[in-house]
């Protein structure tokens, strides 16, 4: 993983031969799996993972190691510092799909954790990370019941967000309404604003960790190569 010193700070500005970075946030509530399947699409294309969680200031951290859910507020500069450091520690692929061009090949890419669970936090990114000039921004969104994340979280050792945190989470939690991907349907009736196009919803309750990992791969395939991501229309 990149240090965080060396990549925090501004987003460069664009340049006319510059190639923005293909950005993939891995959202969700806790314990959902997103450093799971972060982990797995970093190894399997060789891009940088950032893990959000280190970026909290150690205020956010205490709060909610002693279960108190963060405010808007907690989370707004921390939703800013996940931009930028993952548009700076963006690195072409080591090991890119086959399928891509050269081109595609070249272009850097960061998989990224962050709960992001308000659709507001996704629109902050989206301000911060402006298409086409600035980043390519696509969000996959992992969920589950309640009950299994208590089960994961229980399962977890040394991590300072406890069981008492799952309900909010929960509660917290606006699981986009998106598109299935490669079909152009509208694949789940989550949030009753519009579609959040540039968001895949990954339901884990059923799935093993590989078979979630092997999903998001897939949909990381797909929008590497699909050149532009899936565009969000708003
Ligand atoms: N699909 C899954 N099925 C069962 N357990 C999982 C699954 N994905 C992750 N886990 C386990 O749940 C716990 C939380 O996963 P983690 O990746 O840390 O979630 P998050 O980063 O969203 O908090 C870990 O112990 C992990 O091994
Ligand atoms: O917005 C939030 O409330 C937090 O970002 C939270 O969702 C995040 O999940 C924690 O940082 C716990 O870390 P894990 O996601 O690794 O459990």
């Amino acid at each position: 993983m990149a240090s965080h010193d060396e990549v925090e700070g501004d987003i460069p500005p664009p340049t006319a031969s510059h190639q923005v970075p293909h950005i993939f946030i891995i959202a969700g509530p806790s314990a959902t799996g997103k450093s799971t399947v972060a982990r797995a699409i970093a190894e399997r294309f060789g891009v940088p993972m950032v893990e959000g969680d280190d970026l909290h200031p150690r205020e956010n951290i205490e709060k909610m190691s002693h279960g108190h859910p963060l405010t808007d507020d907690d989370r707004w500069d921390w939703l800013k510092t996940v931009a930028s450091v993952s548009v700076n520690s963006s690195k072409p692929p080591t090991s890119p799909p086959d399928e891509l061009d050269s081109e595609q090949q070249s272009r850097p890419a960061c998989v990224t954790t962050c709960s992001a669970l308000k659709r507001k936090y996704r629109d902050l990114l989206r301000s911060e990370l402006p298409e086409p000039e600035t980043a390519i921004l696509d969000f996959l969104f992992l969920t589950a019941s309640e009950e299994e994340l208590l089960r994961r979280i229980e399962g977890r050792d040394n991590h300072f967000m406890k069981k008492n945190m799952v309900r909010s989470q929960i509660i917290t939690a606006e699981v986009p309404r998106a598109l299935e991907p490669g079909t152009g349907e509208e694949g789940n009736d989550g949030d009753e604003r519009g579609i959040e196009s540039d968001c895949t919803v990954i339901w884990t309750d059923n799935l093993s960790q590989g078979e979630v990992a092997e999903r998001a791969m897939d949909v990381v395939r797909q929008l590497m190569l699909s050149d532009i991501g899936n565009e969000y229309k708003g």
